[in-house]
């Protein structure tokens, strides 16, 4: 599947109705390298859900950067010198990261492109299918900033790590796996992502419905949303079953939100 097609939802038969199964959507936000991606990971790893094929999983992570938008030469030349400002809201293609979250909504196999922070644009034919889950985790930094997808979480968490916790992770993260170099991360740092931190991302911790202190570190946090996450797919008697292809290799079940 290209990326940016999707595919119809599977519908299943249920009492002489059509239904669609409809996943539960969480939106995990927080600034710069405070430890979204590890709680996602986290939360998979409580819900059994590691050592499952892809396209069986009933969770799975989508990270907001696949929806960076391209940039033209004179941007990319920028953004090789850090002076381009991935932090602002008009860095991302909002079109293609809604239409491509509501169509994950809707139960649509999607296909959601892969993103080089090397060399700053997307990989072209290569992309991660997303196949109908029960839950999806999207995370990133301004997950909570655009009004239509912020109406599309069923629940909202917000990883709230210090700042120079997050600065000295992200030096190291960018060195590492971003083929950066110190001046350039920091004067980008600086210029950029700490402003856009204060204007674009603090302010929409007030929409979480949990704040997640220290990250993946706090078990605490963690355990308790996995609770929660599992109570809330766990089928009621009366309910309709919404997956029928694999409910009994996995431990969640769930139920229609
Ligand atoms: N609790 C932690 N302790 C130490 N390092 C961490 C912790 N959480 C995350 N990291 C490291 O910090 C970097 C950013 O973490 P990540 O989870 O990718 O954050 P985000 O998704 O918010 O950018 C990664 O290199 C990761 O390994
Ligand atoms: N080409 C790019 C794209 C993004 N960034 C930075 O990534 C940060 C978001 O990812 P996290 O995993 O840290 O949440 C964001 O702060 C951008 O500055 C980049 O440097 N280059």
């Amino acid at each position: 599947m290209a990326t940016g097609q999707t595919k119809s939802a599977t519908t299943i038969r249920v009492n002489g109705f059509d239904h669609v199964p409809r996943p539960f959507l969480i939106g995990v936000g927080g600034g710069t390298a405070s430890g979204k991606s590890s709680v996602c990971k986290k939360i998979m790893e409580q819900l059994g859900q590691n050592d499952i094929d892809d396209c069986k999983r009933q969770v799975i992570i989508v990270s907001q950067d696949c929806f960076y938008r391209e940039l033209n030469k004179v941007e990319r030349e920028k953004a090789f010198r850090g002076e381009f400002n991935f932090d602002h809201p008009d860095a991302f293609d909002d079109k293609l990261m809604y239409k491509t979250m509501q169509d994950i909504k809707d139960g649509k196999y999607v296909n959601i492109p892969a993103y080089d922070y090397k060399n700053h644009q997307r990989i072209q034919d290569k992309g991660q299918t997303v196949y109908p889950a029960d839950v999806v985790l999207f995370e990133g930094i301004l997950v909570f900033y655009y009004k239509e997808l912020l109406e599309m979480f069923n629940m909202k968490l917000f990883v709230d790590t210090d700042s120079d916790t997050r600065l000295s992770r992200r030096v190291l993260r960018d060195m590492k796996e971003r083929d950066r170099d110190l001046e350039v991360i920091l004067h980008q740092y600086t210029t950029y992502v700490k402003p856009a931190f204060e204007d674009f991302c603090l302010p929409t911790k007030k929409f979480a419905d949990v704040i997640i202190p220290r990250g993946a570190d706090n078990t605490v946090a963690i355990d308790l949303i996995v609770q929660h996450i599992q109570e809330l797919l766990r089928p009621r008697p009366e309910s309709i079953p919404r997956r029928v292809r694999h409910q009994s290799d996995s431990i969640i079940q769930a139920r229609p939100h």
